[in-house]
């Protein structure tokens, strides 16, 4: 699946020219290819086929309503984590028959809202929420599906920050609590329906073993609540990593990458297939970032260089603001010109932002092309967690946002001004 690829030395997503697209449209830029979200989507379906699982896209990861809607389109679910998140998934033409709702904090506005509208059903964190839950649902005078999120306390081999299946996250309910759990629901909670069980263990996850791990813990429990309480589905959560690195070789991105990373789709599927179908539950798993990472390019313009005692910068005009996985989990992202610098001259270099903070970078002491001010360099699997974790901070404008279908392209977000910025600000009397 070619989706960013060098022709004739400048960089194209699909059969867009990005040299032309950032002229017209500006920087910073994010593009996304349609036909690599897609490519994605279905490939993790068809390696899921013997399951017949759900994909329900986990849209924090890029929140955009066309990115939604084209998820809509191709059969998707979606899982969300916000009441915001559902109101996208609506606009954007979404079933709410077709969304999970996790998160640990949801609040009574957003349950209501959300019982309103008919998902799927909650993925409950703790006790509490599932009192809160069946309280709001017998005030509506309905019942309200629910699963509990199991956290089987699983090592994910992940960041620190995303990794949500051990005991000491904040993340589910501990294993070992969730069987007397169901049945105090059965017993004392009339107005929930006990319709599943549920379970993430981490984010950016590149080994098999962790998946695999996680089902078999979790499986029999599963078993064991279908039999005992009639559930219906089991949700494994998403979490499968892509590779950050090398994804541009011979002109071809890529999401697997046997050398890169262990984990493929087909180990993963190998992983999680063989205990989850003997279940006769319906699976569900809930990706993110593998359907749009690796779809996704943050364009942006080398304003000025400067050569330090220490060090050398690029300084640019996308900072932590637009793309704050470098600063956050010292995330790798691939930089590259958009037009290739046939003279192969290469420099050690920090690309940082216009942010006020030291934290505001993009790459250090990266190798890379000596691009010059007014060059164009594309961060590269910045599709997923991007834009959807961008900010004001700094009171830059957010950056615009452009989908490409094969040799079109539409801007799916446009550029936010200097009165975006006040809107809803009010100086008191
Ligand atoms: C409950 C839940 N499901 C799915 C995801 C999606 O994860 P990923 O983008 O790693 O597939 C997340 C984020 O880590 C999550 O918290
Ligand atoms: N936002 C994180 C992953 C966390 C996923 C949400 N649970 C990232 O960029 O890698």
């Amino acid at each position: 699946m070619h989706s960013f690829a060098y022709k004739n030395g400048t960089l194209y997503c699909e059969n867009v020219n990005l040299q032309e697209l950032a002229d017209k449209e500006s920087t910073p830029l994010y593009v996304y290819s349609k036909q690599t979200i897609l490519n994605h989507f279905h490939r993790l379906r068809e390696a899921l086929a013997p399951l017949n699982a759900e994909v329900a896209y986990a849209v924090k990861a890029c929140s955009n309503i066309a990115i939604l809607n084209l998820m809509a389109r191709n059969g998707a679910g979606f899982d969300i984590v916000s009441g915001g998140e559902l109101f996208r998934v609506l606009k954007a033409g979404g079933d709410p028959s077709k969304c999970t709702y996790a998160g640990v904090g949801k609040t009574e506005q957003e349950i209501r809202y959300a019982l309103a509208q008919g998902i799927y059903c909650f993925n409950v964190e703790s006790e509490a929420e599932l009192r809160a839950i069946n309280a709001i649902a017998a005030s509506m005078g309905v019942k309200a599906p629910v699963a509990v999120r199991v956290n089987p306390n699983v090592e994910a081999g992940t960041h620190k920050y995303i990794t949500t299946g051990k005991a000491e996250n904040k993340f589910g309910v501990d294993f070992e609590r969730i069987e007397s759990l169901y049945e105090m629901a059965a017993r004392e909670l009339p107005n929930l329906h006990l319709k599943g069980l549920q379970m993430h263990i981490g984010s950016q996850l590149t080994q098999a073993k962790p998946f695999l791990e996680a089902v078999r813990k979790v499986a029999p429990l599963a078993a064991s609540l279908k039999e005992k309480h009639g559930i219906e589905f089991f949700s494994i959560g998403g979490g499968i990593g892509i590779v950050y690195q090398g994804t541009l070789d011979s002109g071809v991105q890529e999401w697997w990458n046997e050398d890169c990373a262990q984990l493929t789709l087909s180990t993963y599927a190998q992983a999680v297939v063989p205990t989850l179908q003997p279940l006769g539950l319906h699976i569900i798993v809930e990706p993110g970032r593998l359907i749009v990472g690796n779809a996704g390019a943050l364009i942006t313009r080398c304003l000025y260089e400067k050569n330090g005692k220490a060090k050398t910068f690029k300084i640019v005009d996308a900072g932590m603001n637009d793309l704050i996985r470098p600063a956050l989990y010292q995330g790798y992202h691939e930089i590259i010109p958009v037009r290739e610098h046939p003279s192969g001259s290469c420099v050690t270099a920090d690309v940082v932002g216009p942010i006020c903070e030291s934290g505001d970078f993009l790459a250090q002491n990266r190798d890379m092309p000596d691009v010059r001010q007014g060059e164009l360099l594309a961060v590269l699997s910045a599709g997923a967690y991007g834009f959807s974790m961008s900010s004001n901070y700094n009171s830059r404008p957010m950056a615009e946002e452009v989908l490409v279908d094969g040799d079109q392209w539409n801007v799916i977000r446009s550029r936010q001004s200097w009165e975006d910025l006040i809107r809803g600000e009010s100086i008191p009397e």
